[in-house]
């Protein structure tokens, strides 16, 4: 996809997208737009409300259609219209290849939900290996990023790949590659490092600790997940009766560290420092690092599946670049413009990208 010389500008690709219902590429939102609402990072003192909290961590996985068939209707009118909004990336490859042809591409991508599936062992979730080759190829090609809730050297651990960046803990710790870059094999391997949560290390720990002995201790089938920068507590293997309670010692051990808040993920609560640092400020981070921050001849692709992942998806649609693309069978609210089923067809699209290129060049 990237031809030097010919550089389209967004009004190309707007035609692209023009006779389509959807919003693409995203168009650039005002200053005001990128404050950051973090809707759903619902911070400890707006979380008064435990019911909203319950009823959130219900809706934190993706539903299952089990309905009466007038129900289920519905629910299929409702995929159709969102599916419209927010149509396959594989189905709708040529427009965006289109859309990126003469600009530098950029691959950003989530690791649990989207490059494996969702299991209930957090620490089994492996990808495959054609999942790794298709992720080798792209970042043979394209600069490429694995941005994770994980902890760096747990997500490294999954992925295996030296010539990647590395955005682990939400993206409060980066790294670049540590083999060099096999587009220039000449060029040292690039020690990018940002840390900005460095100094909530202790205070992770500690509450760690407290949350282990209070949460997982007293709860059958939860798990504290130590991601170095924040935290994890899973409730996917706990009865949907106890949830209360673990929520309820989970807000309890953080009232005394207001330094901290708390957000969720699937079946998942996340506890975080309280910095303006998410996946899209890692996003915003890694473009400044590659020199793209200034170049309007880029196109990152950033693909996600969970609620953190909108943060990114939002960043691209305020710079009115690139393209977000949601990872979900289900419709939900998102900010991305295209979507993918399943960590399968993630993969078909990063083949799909790469033998585009191929074929460019
Ligand atoms: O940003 P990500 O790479 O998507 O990481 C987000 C969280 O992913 C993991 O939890 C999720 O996947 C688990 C394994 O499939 C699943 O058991 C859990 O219910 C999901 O929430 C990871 O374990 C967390 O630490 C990450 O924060």
């Amino acid at each position: 996809m990237t031809k030097p010389g010919v550089v389209l500008g967004p009004e190309d690709a707007a035609v692209v997208a023009a006779a389509r219902h959807f919003s693409f590429p995203p168009p650039r939102t005002t200053g005001a737009d990128s404050c950051r609402k973090l809707a759903a990072q619902v911070d400890l003192g707006a979380a008064a409300v435990m019911g909203s909290w319950l009823d959130s961590m219900k809706a934190s996985s993706p539903r299952h259609k089990l309905m009466a068939a007038p129900l289920a209707g519905a629910a299929d009118a409702e995929h159709d219209d969102w599916m419209e909004r927010h149509p396959s990336a594989l189905e709708r490859f040529d427009a965006l290849a289109a859309a990126a042809k003469g600009k530098q591409v950029a691959v950003f991508l989530d690791y649990d939900g989207t490059l494996s599936p969702i299991v209930e062992d957090p620490d089994s979730a492996v990808m495959t290996d054609e999942m790794r080759e298709a992720v080798r190829s792209v970042a043979a090609r394209f600069p490429t990023a694995i941005v994770s809730g994980r902890c760096r050297d747990k997500v490294f651990g999954f992925v295996k790949l030296e010539e990647l960046y590395y955005a682990g803990s939400h993206g409060m710790d980066i790294r670049g590659p540590t083999a060099a870059d096999p587009n220039n094999p000449g060029k040292e391997a690039r020690s990018v490092l940002c840390q900005p949560a460095a100094e909530f290390l202790p205070v992770i720990e500690e509450v760690y600790g407290a949350l282990v002995g209070s949460v997982e201790a007293a709860i059958p089938g939860a798990k504290v997940e130590n991601n170095k920068f924040c935290l994890s507590v899973h409730f996917r293997c706990v009865e949907e009766a106890e949830w209360g309670d673990l929520f309820d010692r989970v807000r309890a051990v953080l009232k005394d560290y207001p330094g901290l808040r708390l957000t969720q993920g699937r079946k998942v609560l996340e506890v975080r420092p309280m910095i303006k640092w998410d996946k899209g400020k890692a996003l915003e981070f890694l473009l400044d690092a590659l020199g793209y921050a200034e170049r309007s001849d880029v196109f990152p692709i950033y693909i996600g599946d969970d609620r953190t992942d909108e943060d990114a998806f939002k960043v691209l649609r305020s710079r009115g670049q690139g393209a977000g693309i949601l990872v979900s069978k289900f419709p939900k609210e998102t900010t991305a413009s295209f979507s993918l089923r399943e960590p399968a067809e993630v993969r078909d699209f990063l083949r799909r990208l790469v033998d585009d290129d191929a074929n460019a060049t």
